[in-house]
């Protein structure tokens, strides 16, 4: 019993999720790491020198000069880039998200219930929105699909992995330095107000070297991070619309979670200085560009935008993606 209390008290991981998840009272959110405002002590900005790739204007951000990316005293290996998306941006990867993402074949938590075959269409078919079904969307699963009861990954329960995802995530790498990334799992989780993602670590893939790649739209979230035992006292980290969080090397095995979504601040999918056309620009590796800059541009029409506009007004979503395979490595089984 008394050992059982000792075991209970060292899960200081628990302890802060339980604190901030708390609505009565609120939490502080004085330890929060927020850059948004100013450069918090635990952090360190860094400046990454490094020659432009045309690809940027193509995936809705802006230029690496303007990026402003940042590492943790606390955590190595763990990066946040704040938002570099244009508005534009953010508008073309939230509707991917909602329209596309959650398409058959790939998977969603849906499926047990009701196979649907185009999640969007379905809520939208009739003049009232289903909000009932709305609600229900957790997680859409790309590529090799996460299998949540064994955490095995299987070529028997893989699809085609979203070249412009594929593409975006190439991009990040390469201005991190990770030139043989290859994005070949997601999850696409959808918080609303109330929700919750527990503690837990990532190991389900064969390369645990490989980084990891977070994109968050929508509505802001704190994020935990500690160490790779739960005693570790976590740091608390807001995150914003379009801000992307790496977790490599030491920090790719961290446990994490999400114990509150809190109302964005601002909305910067809505600012319509930078909802401004993309044209022709270069060589890519996994698009198509007429396609891209097709989809991307029919998001400067306000029309077009509002149903995913009323999404995001009170939903949180994050792109979590992965590399499963080792490098030159084909498929699971080779
Ligand atoms: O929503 C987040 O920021 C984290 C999601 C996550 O940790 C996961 O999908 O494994
Ligand atoms: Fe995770």
């Amino acid at each position: 019993m008394k050992r059982n209390l000792d075991m209970k008290c060292k899960d200081n991981f628990m302890k802060r999720f339980k604190y901030y998840k708390s609505n009565k009272p609120e939490p502080s959110l004085d330890k929060v790491v927020r850059i948004q405002y100013d450069i918090p002590i635990e952090v360190n900005n860094i400046s990454n020198v490094i020659e432009e790739d045309s690809r940027t204007k193509l995936l809705g951000l802006r230029n690496f000069t303007d990026w402003k990316t940042y590492t943790f005293m606390k955590h190595t290996g763990l990066f946040l880039i704040a938002n570099p998306f244009t508005s534009l941006g953010q508008r073309y990867w939230i509707r991917k998200c909602l329209e596309d993402y959650p398409r058959k074949p790939n998977k969603t938590n849906i499926d047990i219930e009701k196979q649907i075959e185009d999640w969007w269409r379905e809520i939208h078919k009739s003049d009232e929105l289903d909000r009932k079904m709305q609600k229900k969307l957790r997680w859409t699963t790309l590529g090799y699909h996460h299998n949540w009861d064994t955490k095995v990954y299987c070529e028997k329960n893989r699809n085609i992995f979203p070249s412009e995802l594929a593409e975006l995530c190439d991009v990040v790498a390469q201005y991190l330095g990770y030139t043989n990334f290859n994005a070949q799992a997601a999850i696409v989780n959808y918080y609303h107000m109330g929700s919750t993602l527990s503690a837990h670590t990532d190991h389900s893939e064969v390369n645990l070297e490989a980084p990891l790649f977070s994109f968050s739209f929508g509505q802001s979230a704190i994020f935990l991070i500690g160490g790779q035992e739960k005693s570790h006292e976590p740091s608390a980290i807001l995150l914003n619309s379009g801000d992307i969080l790496i977790m490599s090397k030491e920090a790719r095995l961290c446990y994490h979670a999400v114990p509150k979504i809190l109302q964005a601040s601002d909305q910067p999918w809505n600012n319509h200085e930078e909802l401004i056309q993309i044209t022709d620009n270069g060589k890519t590796k996994y698009i198509n560009e007429e396609t891209i800059i097709k989809e991307v541009n029919r998001n400067i029409d306000n029309k077009e935008w509002t149903q995913f506009n009323s999404y995001v007004e009170e939903s949180r979503i994050n792109v979590n993606v992965r590399q499963v395979l080792m490098e030159n490595q084909e498929r699971l089984d080779s």
